[in-house]
C-alpha cells in the first residue's frame, strides 16, 4: 500500500552536505530535504558505470527489493531519481555510523551489546528470508547504527531474490561459509553461518578464521578450525550459540527462530532496540 502519492524527486529538493564515503558505483553524501528539513543519505551512481558493468537489471531488481523491505533493522531506501548522467538513491541516514568503528574503538563488545545486535540481525534476516531475499554480504562494514544505536543492515549491493541456489562469490572470505568458499550451491543458511562469524567477532574483536593469507583463511573455514581465546572471558552459552552456527553442514545450523530462543540471547539481548 502506498501512503503518499509517488513524488518525483530531483536534486533541487536537497541541500548536499559532507561526503559519507565512496562505493564501487559512486559516492554517498549526507543531504537535507529542503521542505521537511529531513536528513537523508544521497547515493550517486554514475550511469556509465551501470552501462559498463551491465547491471541495469541488477539495479532495477535491487530497487524493487529495497522499496518492498520495511524493517526497523534494515536501512530504508525512500526512493530514487536520475539526471542525464547519474542515478540518485535516497537512503535512510544512520547518525551513529558504522558498527565497525565502534568495534575497532572498543576492541570487542559486551555480551549484552553483542547479543542485542545478533538478535536485531536475526530479526532482520528472518524478515528478509520471508521476502525470499538472501543478503549474503553481512559484515561489520555493512552494519550501521541509527541515532538511538539501533542496528541497520545497510548494504544491499549484492542482495538477490533467491529463486534458485546462488553461485556467485562476493566480498572478503572471512564471513563466507564452506559452501560459498567452495563455490558450491548455497541457500538461506549462508546467513546463519555469518551470524556465527559476527557473534564471534563482536565478542572477541576479530573473526574466527582470520589468517595471514586468503588461502589460510580458506583452509580454516573448510576445517571449521574454531578456537576460543581465554581473554576476554566469554560465557559458555555464547560459545554454545557460536558452535551451533559455525557448522559445516548448512542443514545442521541453528535456525533463525532457534537463535531468538537461545538462552544466551534470551538472557542478554535488549528487546527494546
Ligand atoms: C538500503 O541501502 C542500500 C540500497 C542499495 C544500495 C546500492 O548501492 N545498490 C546498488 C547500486 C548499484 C548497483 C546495484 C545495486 C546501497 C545501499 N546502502 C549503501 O550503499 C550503504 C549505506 S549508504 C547510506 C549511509 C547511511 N548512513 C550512514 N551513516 C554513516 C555512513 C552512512 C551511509
Amino acid at each position: 500500500q502506498r501512503e503518499t502519492p509517488k513524488k518525483q524527486w530531483s536534486l533541487k529538493d536537497f541541500e548536499i552536505g559532507k561526503p559519507l564515503g565512496k562505493g564501487k558505483f559512486g559516492r554517498v553524501y549526507v543531504a537535507r530535504e529542503l521542505k521537511s528539513k529531513y536528513i537523508v543519505a544521497l547515493k550517486l551512481i554514475f550511469k556509465e558505470q551501470i552501462e559498463k558493468y551491465k547491471i541495469h537489471h541488477q539495479l532495477r531488481r535491487e530497487m524493487e527489493i529495497q522499496t518492498s523491505l520495511r524493517h526497523p533493522n534494515i536501512l530504508r531506501l525512500y526512493g530514487w531519481f536520475h539526471d542525464d548522467e547519474r542515478i540518485f538513491l535516497i537512503l535512510e541516514y544512520a547518525h551513529r555510523g558504522e558498527l565497525y568503528r565502534l568495534l575497532r574503538k572498543n576492541g570487542h563488545l559486551s555480551e549484552k551489546q553483542a547479543a542485542t545486535y545478533i538478535a536485531s540481525l536475526t530479526n532482520a534476516l528472518a524478515y528478509c528470508h520471508e521476502k525470499h531475499v538472501i543478503h549474503r554480504d553481512i559484515k561489520p562494514e555493512n552494519l550501521l547504527l541509527d541515532h538511538e544505536g539501533r542496528l541497520k543492515i545497510a548494504d544491499f549491493g549484492w542482495s538477490v531474490q533467491s529463486r534458485s541456489k546462488r553461485h556467485t562469490m562476493c566480498g572478503t572470505l572471512d564471513y563466507l561459509p564452506p559452501e560459498m568458499v567452495e563455490n558450491k550451491a548455497h541457500d538461506y543458511a549462508v546467513d546463519n553461518w555469518t551470524l556465527g562469524i559476527l557473534c564471534y567477532e563482536f565478542l572477541y574483536g576479530s573473526p574466527p578464521f582470520e589468517a595471514e593469507t586468503q588461502s589460510d583463511t580458506f583452509k580454516r573455514i573448510m576445517k571449521v578450525d574454531l578456537s576460543f581465546p581465554s581473554t576476554p572471558p566469554i560465557s559458555e552459552e555464547a560459545k554454545n550459540l557460536i558452535l551451533r552456527l559455525l557448522v559445516r553442514d548448512s542443514s545442521q545450523r541453528l535456525s533463525l527462530q532457534k537463535i531468538l530462543e537461545h538462552p544466551w540471547i534470551i538472557k542478554n539481548a535488549d528487546p527494546t532496540v
